[in-house]
């Protein structure tokens, strides 16, 4: 099911466990919408405070940048927004583990990293939202896959999807799917970026000036996907719509199929799947180390 509804977060506090690109972009999202009062935001990272300082200014959100104030943070707020890399994830759980309440929700954006390993990690069945976002969220036109733990209050989930909402459109899956999401959505933007360099390149080779080439293949992507959106139609009906029988089009496309295309497309995103689990499965590595 796919949802972009919003609700209110009220005086809930979140506190975002790492602060890079991928917290940025939801943080900015619950701030734009006006969800949320930026002083019931928290933000942490390991050690860069220019970064929160940063995060500061721009959003008006609280950052913590000493142990206390971390500490402080991570055991007020209601839900712990997990945003580290995959590889720091096992230590920064592990630091989490004696500050937790049993009732704070994590919601984790980390690609790969089971619920299992979450409770494994902190010893505990803590409620978790598991989440693959991807980096348009940071423009409001994100897609969150998100699986929750069977610890997760129907408060909760309400609350998860409030915050994903906030920032583009929301799909509830059974967590073994939350891969299949990585594939093609939580990594999808950089297969789109990619055909648009090769577009840009193409039209260059062919005469264009390069800021002409990059206005026309962006129009297009966007124009593309509107169309989609706002007719309802199949991308596969669109296309045949563009091709016409022997035409320029239909060139084009014996060329992307004589170089395998879309079979290029689906081994890309089974293996992105595959590599998502591959991390996990080095996380949960980890968690049995100990
Ligand atoms: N960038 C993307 O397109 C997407 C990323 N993700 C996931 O989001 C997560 C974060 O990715 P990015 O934002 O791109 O990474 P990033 O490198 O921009 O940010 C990571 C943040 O975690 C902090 N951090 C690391 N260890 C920490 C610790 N022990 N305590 C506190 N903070 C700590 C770092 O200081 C940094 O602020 C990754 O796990 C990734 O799998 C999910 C969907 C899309
Ligand atoms: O490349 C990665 O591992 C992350 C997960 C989804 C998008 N970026």
């Amino acid at each position: 099911m796919v949802d972009s509804s919003s609700s209110s977060l009220g005086g809930v506090k979140i506190c975002f466990y790492g602060a890079g690109s991928m917290a940025e972009a939801i943080l900015r999202g619950l701030v734009e919408a006006k969800l949320t009062d930026p002083n019931q935001i928290t933000v942490m990272n390991r050690q860069n405070t220019d970064r929160l300082l940063q995060l500061e200014q721009q959003y008006g959100i609280i950052p913590a940048t000493t142990d206390d104030l971390k500490n402080e943070a991570l055991t007020s707020a209601s839900i712990i927004i997990l945003g580290m890399k995959p590889k720091d994830a096992a230590n920064a759980i592990k630091v989490l583990k004696p500050l937790l309440r049993p009732e704070q929700l994590i919601i984790s954006v980390i690609a790969g990293l089971s619920i299992d390993t979450i409770h494994q990690l902190l010893e505990r069945k803590q409620p978790i939202a598991r989440t693959m976002p991807n980096t348009s969220s940071t423009i409001g036109l994100g897609a969150t896959g998100i699986s929750y733990s069977d610890t997760v209050s129907s408060d909760q989930r309400e609350l998860t999807l409030a915050i994903f909402n906030a920032v583009g459109i929301t799909a509830i899956v059974e967590e073994p799917q939350i891969e299949a999401v990585t594939g093609v959505s939580g990594s999808g933007p950089a297969y789109v970026y990619y055909l648009m360099e090769a577009m840009i390149k193409a039209g260059v080779q062919l005469g264009l000036s390069p800021e002409a080439a990059k206005e026309l293949t962006v129009q297009t992507v966007r124009g593309a996907a509107e169309m989609v959106v706002s007719t309802g139609e199949n991308p596969g009906d669109l296309r045949r719509k563009v091709t016409s029988p022997n035409g320029s089009t239909q060139a084009a496309i014996e060329i992307l199929d004589q170089f395998s295309f879309q079979e290029g497309i689906n081994k890309a995103i089974l293996r992105c799947a595959e590599r998502a689990q591959e991390m996990g499965e080095s996380i949960r590595a980890e968690a049995v180390q100990d």
